[in-house]
């Protein structure tokens, strides 16, 4: 089974970037949401995303945001790609993608089988989706350790490539791989000592978690 690629989310600061790329992470998440303990603002995600140039990917995380807020974070941050993490339908998320010409993710949020079945819509709208946990209303929609059934996407064969949010730690996440065989595993929280701190321990505990699981 191939390693599942690796995306640490919430990054804000040099040192956790660092160990997001000791660790091998494929992916950096930077949060334009100004209700996260996580955001940052475009300068903060510019500077962070020159010393990411070359090394890891640059994920642009935002929630029902607007287009001035995503120009703004895709030329300062230099992004790879957009993360949507808000209610953002297959036609907003088809229309980002033309206008900025780089990947964009859709988070669906999933407690049910509808849910997943939801996928399908963004079908050539969206170059992956990343199912992640329903959070409770009046809370952030994501960041807050909360995970579902795995077995909802359990060996998912949808018409997207996809990946895994919610919940994941470095003591869950090689059980939520060898459960699901999701090809990416998507994490906040859960290699974090307190909202909006990482821990570079945590995270280096995590990447071995998902390199281990694909050793059996
Ligand atoms: O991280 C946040 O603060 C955040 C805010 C708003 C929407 C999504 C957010 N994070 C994303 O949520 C999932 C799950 O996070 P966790 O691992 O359960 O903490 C993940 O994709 C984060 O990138």
């Amino acid at each position: 089974m191939p390693t599942a690629a690796i995306k640490i989310c919430g990054i804000s600061t040099g040192d956790a970037l660092e160990a997001a790329i000791r660790a091998r992470a494929a992916h950096a998440g930077f949060v334009f949401f100004p209700k996260s303990p996580r955001n940052v603002t475009p300068g903060e995600a510019a500077a962070l995303a020159e010393r990411a140039q070359g090394r890891i990917g640059r994920v642009g995380l935002f929630v029902d945001a607007d287009d001035a807020a995503i120009s703004e974070a895709v030329a300062g941050a230099r992004l790879d790609a957009l993360q949507l993490h808000g209610s953002e339908s297959p036609e907003r998320a088809a229309q980002l993608r033309a206008r900025f010409g780089i990947a964009v993710w859709k988070a669906l949020s999933v407690a049910t089988a509808e849910d997943t079945a939801r996928a399908a819509s963004y079908a050539g709208a969206v170059d992956l989706v990343l199912f992640d946990a329903k959070t409770p209303k009046g809370t952030l929609p994501g960041g807050m350790g909360l995970s579902f059934d795995w077995n909802l996407v359990a060996n998912w064969k949808g018409p997207i490539a996809w990946g895994l949010a919610g919940g994941l730690t470095p003591d869950n996440v090689a059980e939520a791989i060898r459960l699901t065989r999701t090809p990416l595993v998507d994490t906040s929280s859960g290699v974090e000592s307190a909202p909006g701190v990482k821990d570079g321990g945590r995270i280096q505990a995590f990447a071995e978690a998902v390199r281990g699981a694909s050793d059996f």
